[in-house]
């Protein structure tokens, strides 16, 4: 068992460590439950770092502050403090493709700053990390760069043990300890339940069944309110009891929005929602929006990622108060924002919408016009409607907002009942430039608003899909080959990889080179050659006969098609789980469709998704 010794960060720095030393999830649990449980009863004050410190991050997810200090800024940094060149930690990197690592290794080996060990002012607090790596992740400007190195170097000098490690790779933004949020989640609800002075004298069955409550209830609450700077101050103020009564569905805060389930087929379609009353929706082709309408009369659009995306539509923001009727004065409304021929009155493709500027848009400059389709309503009037059937959010929706022509309209809807109907209505959606439908279910418990789940109570049904893989992958593109012939100034084909959050690491699911323009082709060197790096990041998983001529930082996701999956002996995706142990699944014939702006690389397709896909 863990030993809990020494000042906070290092208590930290062991449990982060035991942590990264075992792969079974209830062990990882043990740690870090004990390590909150302390926490809560020695320095309540610094759980909430703490808890950002396990998560990587300075500020709830919907900030998007982003840590990722480039690696340059960081090996001049360990250069500057081991007093070594940065060559030296660049070739030590090449060698052991950890920064975190060659941070530590430099800085153990390195006897004059031993002396420093004995002081204790100068030793590492949750408090001290927590607020320099805020500090540097809100620098910004021309003097930025410089001001980032010497906090860096402050921290760096004060490490010890195993902190170097931790410390780089979390300024890296790549903590990657196998801790993932959902665990932490859980740790949390275990630690303030077993804080409890009533917990002790419960019996057995009793004390499962009460962590049992607590985890379900932490993780609904934060899908409902994904911030911790809310969540900790009412767990530490009312413990877990009290937890769904202080925190709810906020307006002005982003909840993680509810996903669907691809389907291959209208009788697969037909098989999930039997029993139920369903509807089918036009499934527009555009952009995801929440809107948000604060008590203060203060008006936010947020995207699928949670990204605040009001600078980018003050076009839709003037609109929805127009919209809004007179009683409507708080609500979150789920929308897709789609582009719109305004002469025409038809929907524009995606493609469209993608060249609208993203930041500093003025109303007057606005080129390409959009449409707002909204589907469903999640909050209105101080209320929160997540758990009342779809049913009813549709009602309240349709009482609450007006549509007006060319710029807020309720999605397309039929409550079809059989294939001929669900066909004939896909067909007319294609026409109108959807993708396709979404079917819902409408009544009963299954019809409640699931936040950041993907859910069977929602199926998305694509047209080109149906006899074929179903759906598209969002995919991560970790390297390239270089060109030849037509191709020589740029590279010629790409090495995609799915992400599995399990192991955290990308697996490399196949090669690609159709679907691109020469203008693809053009803008993705010009991005990603500033993304080559020597040597494959160690969290890659590849096998040596795909190796590509560069790789990159995992840094953009492409929306990919693909005529089928196979399970192959050379690529990784989903390694061992669909077949023997040494093979992985593939793509084949592959085609680039379009980069995902809103996603993330770790919002790329999960190894589990394609074995769903597979299966
Ligand atoms: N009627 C509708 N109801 C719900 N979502 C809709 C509707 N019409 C369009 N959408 C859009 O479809 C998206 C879901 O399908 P899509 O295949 O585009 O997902 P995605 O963005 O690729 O994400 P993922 O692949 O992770 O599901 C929603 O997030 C929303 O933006
Ligand atoms: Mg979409
Ligand atoms: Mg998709």
């Amino acid at each position: 068992m863990l030993v809990l010794i020494g000042k906070k960060a290092n208590r930290l720095c062991k449990t982060f460590e035991a942590i990264e030393s075992t792969t079974k999830r209830l062990e990882i649990q043990e740690y870090l439950t004990s390590f909150f449980k302390h926490t809560i009863e020695l320095s309540p004050g610094n759980l909430l770092e703490t808890l950002y410190l396990c998560l990587n991050r300075v500020c709830p997810e919907y900030e998007n502050v982003e840590l990722g200090i480039g690696e340059s800024l960081l090996i001049k940094a360990i250069a500057e403090v081991t007093g070594r060149t940065t060559q030296k930690v660049k070739n030590e990197l090449a060698k052991v493709g950890d920064l975190g690592k060659v941070a530590r290794d430099s800085k153990n080996s390195q006897k004059s700053i031993s002396s420093m060990f004995g002081n204790r002012d100068k030793l590492l607090t949750v408090p001290k990390v927590f607020n320099s790596m805020k500090k540097i992740a809100s620098l910004t400007g021309h003097s930025s760069q410089d001001l980032k190195v010497k906090e860096i170097q402050n921290l760096l000098i004060s490490c010890r043990d195993e902190e170097p490690k931790f410390l780089t790779r979390s300024l890296e933004g790549k903590l990657r300890i196998g801790l993932a949020e959902q665990t932490v989640l859980i740790c949390l609800a275990q630690a303030f339940v077993m804080t409890d002075k009533e917990y002790e004298k419960l019996a057995k069955a009793k004390k499962t069944e009460e962590l049992n409550n607590a985890i379900k209830t932490i993780k609904s609450v934060y899908s409902e309110l994904p911030s911790y700077d809310k969540i900790v101050p009412a767990l530490l103020k009312g413990g877990i009891k009290n937890l769904r009564e202080h925190c709810k569905l906020t307006p002005g805060i982003p909840l993680k929005p509810m996903l669907a389930h691809p389907t291959k087929s209208i009788t697969d379609v037909l098989d999930s929602v039997e029993g139920h009353k369903f509807t089918c929706e036009f499934k527009y082709d555009g952009e995801r929006g929440q809107i948000h309408r604060l008590e203060d009369g203060t008006t936010k659009i947020f995207s699928r990622n949670l990204e605040d995306n009001t600078v980018k539509y003050p076009d839709i923001i003037e609109r929805i108060s127009k919209a809004a009727k007179t009683n409507t004065k708080s609500y979150v409304l789920d929308c897709e924002v789609v582009a719109w021929d305004l002469e025409k009155h038809i929907l524009l493709p995606f493609q469209v919408l993608s060249t609208r500027k993203r930041k500093d848009v003025k109303e007057a400059e606005i080129k390409v016009s959009v449409c707002l389709f909204a589907f469903d309503l999640l909050y209105l009037n101080g209320e929160s409607l997540l758990k009342k059937s779809l049913e009813e959010r549709r009602k309240l929706m349709n009482d609450s907002f007006q549509e007006i022509e060319d710029e807020f309209s309720f999605v397309q809807n039929i409550n079809a009942t059989n294939i001929e109907e669900i066909q004939s209505y896909l067909d007319e959606s294609i026409k109108a430039n959807c993708e396709g439908l979404m079917v819902k279910i409408l009544d009963g418990l299954e019809s409640t608003y699931e936040p950041s789940k993907r859910s069977r109570n929602w199926l998305k049904l694509k047209k080109d899909y149906l006899s074929g893989v179903g759906d598209s992958l969002d995919l991560v593109v970790v390297g390239a080959f270089y060109g030849r012939g037509k191709r020589t100034n740029v590279y010629g084909a790409f090495l995609l990889a799915c992400y599995d959050p399990e192991h955290e690491e990308y697996q490399t699911i196949c090669k690609i080179g159709t679907g691109f323009s020469d203008s693809d082709l053009e803008t993705h060197f010009n991005y990603l050659k500033e993304k080559e790096t020597s040597e494959p990041k160690s969290y890659f998983n590849y096998d040596k006969g795909t190796k590509p001529d560069v790789w990159f930082e995992p840094c953009q996701v492409w929306e990919v098609k693909a005529a089928d999956l196979s399970i192959s002996p050379i690529y990784k995706a989903a390694i061992g789980q669909v077949s023997e142990a040494s093979k992985g699944v593939s793509l084949r014939f592959p085609r680039f469709i379009r980069i995902r702006e809103d996603k993330k690389p770790e919002d790329a397709t999960t190894s589990e998704q394609v074995i769903n896909i597979i299966c």
